[in-house]
């Protein structure tokens, strides 16, 4: 054979050599392209803010963080820690105001440890005082501008941002805890429904969902604009009607009937909101020292405050606190404020949380919760501190109260019925954060939820995740394909040479 009259064909000259080569190559391209595009921020940085919820009955202050390169994605911020401040609440200092300052300290200190601290100069601190201010304010505005002078002053001499200490109106407060929760619940980018907010304090409670019919009030409708979309919310704070306050205005009127019953001063009152065998001194001063009612003058100075443990009759009692008379719209909760119908799902939380949970009594109908209640209430107080030796006292003895007002409020006042009673779910936290005002405050004066969406990653994660895997996979079925085909053309060559 003629050596030379062979020619050996280069398989890379072939055109579907030239074509797999040339997948590879761009499929190598996409894949890093990709990469770089999803792992931007390969090293994850972390911000911080802290909240004061300065309550009426304590505050505590709240830390958030969030991935630094992230902040205007929805769910990116969590609750990091909070610390409760020992004492009550601040507007508790009216008659010594340094004492409001002072009281924040140890758990200012906390933050200074939990805060990386070169990160302190710029974690922005505020404090929003709620309705024991608005109360204090009221009634004695100087006593309440000092003790925001007090805690302003104690919050600067930290290293952190000072952004302002004041005293957030009831519609804030309302509007804050519906962005927190629907924030956390991640509804505010998808066009699934809100969740509506119910928040009862001590001093106040509020009530803020998407409604479907018209607002009628001005002072009840706020709009936003979040991630692109437009909300439209109906709000109310009725100030007075937190659970504290709602038990001395029901106190104060059993007090007033009792007294026109028997045209001598009371020295008993028998309660049906409090449990058979309690006996209780309490002092007239102490029921009536709020801006929520008039003043009634009693002779005597001192009552003894007698339960009776009766259900039914209690929330007759409570009843009276609502009035349900005057509407000048087409339709109120009651004291003539505008309430459209409540619409979807609520999520109930603070003292609507701490009541429910505390008497087992968050996941049933309406008519076993009352069976439920009627049976608790009625239980002997000797009984009921025995079951539960471990709780405050104060707490313990007012749980059938509370218990009976949250279930008076929401059916009376707001107009749930049995069949929507399964739309309110009592909750504390959604994932590791609180929900409060608190979160939805920050992200408000931080201008983290922008009125419109901002840019997202290329795919979610689990799509990167597969997208990379199934072309990797490709290539590799590619490379063995040009390795066999290779492989086969040079024997081939081989042998057509031997
Ligand atoms: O463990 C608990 N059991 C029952 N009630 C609680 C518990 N922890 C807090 N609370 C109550 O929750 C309410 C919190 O109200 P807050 O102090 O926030 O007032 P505000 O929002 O009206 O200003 C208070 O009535 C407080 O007594
Ligand atoms: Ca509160």
């Amino acid at each position: 054979m003629d050596e030379q009259g062979v020619k050996v064909k280069n398989p890379w000259h072939r055109p579907v050599v030239i074509f797999l080569a040339a997948v590879i190559i761009v499929g190598i391209i996409i894949m890093v392209a990709i990469s770089v595009v999803q792992n931007k921020p390969l090293h994850q940085k972390y911000k911080y803010g802290i909240v004061l919820d300065a309550g009426s009955s304590h505050t505590s202050v709240f830390i958030y963080e969030w991935p630094a390169e992230k902040e205007n994605n929805t769910g990116m911020v969590r609750q990091k820690h909070t610390c409760n401040v020992q004492g009550k609440g601040i507007s508790s200092y009216s008659a010594n105001p340094q004492g409001a300052g002072a009281s924040l300290q140890l758990c200012m200190e906390e933050a200074k440890q939990k805060i990386p601290a070169h990160r302190h100069p710029e974690t922005p601190v505020y404090l929003g005082a709620t309705a024991g201010m608005r109360l204090l304010r009221m009634e004695n505005e100087e006593a309440s501008d000092k003790v925001l002078d007090s805690v302003a002053h104690s919050l600067k001499s930290y290293p952190f941002s000072y952004q302002g200490a004041r005293i957030i109106s009831g519609q804030e407060e309302g509007a804050f805890g519906w962005i927190t929760v629907n924030y956390l619940s991640k509804n505010l980018r998808k066009p699934t429904g809100t969740l509506g907010a119910l928040d009862l304090g001590g001093a106040s409670t509020q009530i803020t969902f998407v409604p479907q019919q018209n607002i009628e009030s001005y002072d009840n409708s706020i709009d936003f604009r979040l991630y692109g979309n437009d909300y439209h919310l109906y709000t109310h704070s009725f100030l007075c009607y937190g659970q504290d306050q709602a038990l001395k205005l029901s106190m104060g009127k059993k007090l007033e009937s009792t007294l026109k019953a028997d045209e001598t001063d009371p020295t008993e009152l028998r309660d049906p909101c409090f449990h058979p065998g309690y006996n209780f001194t309490r002092t007239v001063p102490n029921v009536f020292n709020t801006p929520c009612m008039k003043e009634m003058k009693l002779a005597n100075e001192t009552f003894f405050h007698v339960g009776l443990g009766n259900w039914s009759q209690c929330q007759q009692s409570i009843r009276k606190v609502f009035n349900t008379i005057n509407c000048p719209y087409s339709r109120c909760s009651f004291n003539g404020v505008f309430q459209p119908s409540v619409y979807g799902d609520f999520g109930a939380f603070s003292a609507f949380f701490f009541v429910m949970d505390f008497l087992n009594l968050t996941s049933d109908n309406l008519a076993t919760t009352k069976q439920k209640l009627a049976a608790y209430c009625s239980t002997p107080w000797k009984k009921i501190v025995e079951n539960h030796p471990n709780i405050k006292e104060k707490y313990l003895s007012e749980y059938c109260f509370s218990a009976t007002y949250i279930l008076t409020l929401l059916e009376d006042g707001y107009k749930f019925t049995s069949n929507n009673w399964k739309d309110i779910r009592f909750i504390k936290k959604i994932g590791d954060s609180d929900a409060g005002w608190t979160l939805g405050y920050m992200l408000n004066l931080t201008n983290m939820i922008p009125a419109e969406a901002p840019d997202t990653s290329l795919m979610p994660y689990g799509g990167y995740v597969t997208f990379m895997f199934l072309f990797s996979l490709l290539i590799l079925v590619l490379l063995l394909l040009v390795y066999f085909y290779f492989r086969r053309s040079t024997r081939t060559a081989q042998k057509d040479i031997i």
